[in-house]
């Protein structure tokens, strides 16, 4: 991509405020371009991709330029990782930088510590290891580093995958079935889909495969009452209510109500009519006593260190700390257990998070079940063999990025007696 002097002005600056600023990469990215009408689209383009190949390669960038500028960093990144020659950036540089981009250019980049390969702070890189082992920890580093594809699932209240596939591919675009959702679509191409018939008709949704294998999980039947209990803005539960037909009852519970209000525009455009979503102070809240083992099936879809969207949030791992994951981890466990009292005797309650790390995930699955005899775990596999879905990754579901191509995922499913 071509870039002029002043396009080069504009990333640094972006990026100079996005190092300064808090919250989300994607959030801050987007109130820049709204201070910023008059960027066009290919400008905005280069803009966010220079500013996440910086998020993604940071412990390498910081390596060959320690302590560099944003301005520094921002040549660091398209010299090494875009892979621009210094002679291409040579019109906007400043004399002292001349020479400096030729010595990055030709740093050797061989045998660098692990933890820098894997582009992770240290504490996260440790945990891996300790998870998985170096080989496999670098092997799901390293595709935490690629960029996902745009997955989509088929409402099938409103279409059919097949016939969402031809028309994708009449359109000249890449479609493929996704290998384990029987309602996903993988498209390679990234489109303005908000622009698409088949979205505005609510025919399709934006959901990773990894989130459907969850919703096919909860597998509610028709007339069923299902909770999902962190529904946010309501990806999952929109699943689920696609998956009863438009029967039963579902409830989408949330402590957040800007979460809430941003399913409202997708619930009018799935169909659904089943659906409920209602607004909770806290996992305590006095609305939920009414409803106490009255669900068949319940989600959980936990409030969690999202270290498994790497892909989509490379921001999320320079924002979190150890500190943060046992704060989260107490949470979940509170979360979890509220939840847990909605479901009936034979229910189901599916505790899900999109972390990779053991304490959310089987370590708060471990504690509860020692809370609560009442509840005993089932095979992940066994019921998605049941929904056809071919896919074993054992008692629990465990989704990562290197070996299924979506996002990393975790579930347990917990039945009471
Ligand atoms: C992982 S997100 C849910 C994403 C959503 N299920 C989806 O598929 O799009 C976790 C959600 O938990 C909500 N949350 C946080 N604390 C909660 C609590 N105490 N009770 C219920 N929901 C909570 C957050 O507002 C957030 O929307």
């Amino acid at each position: 991509m071509a870039i002029s002097p002043a396009l080069f002005d504009t990333t640094v600056e972006a990026i100079t405020e996005l190092q300064e600023g808090s919250g989300p990469a994607d959030a801050r990215l987007s109130a820049y371009f709204r201070n910023h009408r008059k960027l066009g689209s290919h400008d905005r383009a280069f803009i966010a991709e220079t500013a996440y190949a910086l998020l993604r390669r940071r412990r390498f960038l910081d390596y060959l330029a320690p302590e560099a500028s944003p301005r520094r960093l921002v040549l660091a990144c398209l010299v090494r990782v875009n892979g621009l020659s210094p002679r291409e950036l040579e019109p906007f540089l400043r004399k002292t930088e001349v020479e400096w981009l030729r010595e990055i250019k030709a740093k050797p980049a061989d045998n660098l510590p692990l933890a820098v390969q894997a582009e992770l702070p240290d504490w996260l890189w440790e945990r891996l290891v300790a998870q998985y082992g170096e080989e496999e920890a670098l092997a799901i580093a390293r595709s935490l580093q690629q960029t996902a594809p745009l997955d989509l699932r088929v409402n099938r209240l409103k279409g059919q995958r097949e016939a969402v596939l031809a028309l994708f591919t009449k359109e000249g675009l890449t479609a493929t079935p996704t290998p384990y959702s029987p309602d996903g679509v993988r498209l390679k191409e990234k489109i303005a889909l908000n622009q698409h018939v088949l979205f505005n008709k609510g025919v399709v949704e934006v959901q990773d495969e990894g989130s459907q294998l969850l919703a096919a999980l909860v597998a509610p039947r028709r007339g069923e009452m299902v909770a999902d209990f962190c529904a946010g803005a309501g990806g999952k539960t929109l699943a689920l209510g696609a998956i009863m037909a438009n029967t039963g009852r579902l409830y989408a519970f949330d402590v957040s109500e800007r979460r809430l209000s941003n399913l409202r525009p997708r619930l009018a455009r799935s169909g659904l009519s089943n659906l409920h979503p209602q607004l909770i102070a806290n996992e305590r809240d006095q609305k939920l006593k009414r409803l106490a083992q009255k669900f068949d099936r319940v989600l959980v879809d936990a409030p969690c260190s999202g270290l498994g969207t790497l892909r989509r949030n490379p921001d999320l791992k320079w924002r979190q700390s150890e500190m943060d994951i046992a704060e989260l981890t107490v949470k979940q466990g509170n979360i979890l257990e509220a939840a847990a009292k909605l479901v009936k005797p034979g229910g189901r309650l599916v505790y899900a998070t999109c972390s990779l790390l053991e304490a959310e995930n089987e370590g708060v699955v471990a504690a509860f079940l020692a809370q609560h005899p009442e509840f005993e775990q089932a095979n992940a596999a066994e019921i998605l063999a049941q929904q056809k879905i071919e896919l074993d990754t054992g008692d629990f579901l465990k989704l990562l990025p290197h070996k299924h191509g979506t996002d990393g995922f975790f579930a347990a499913v917990l039945t009471r007696r």
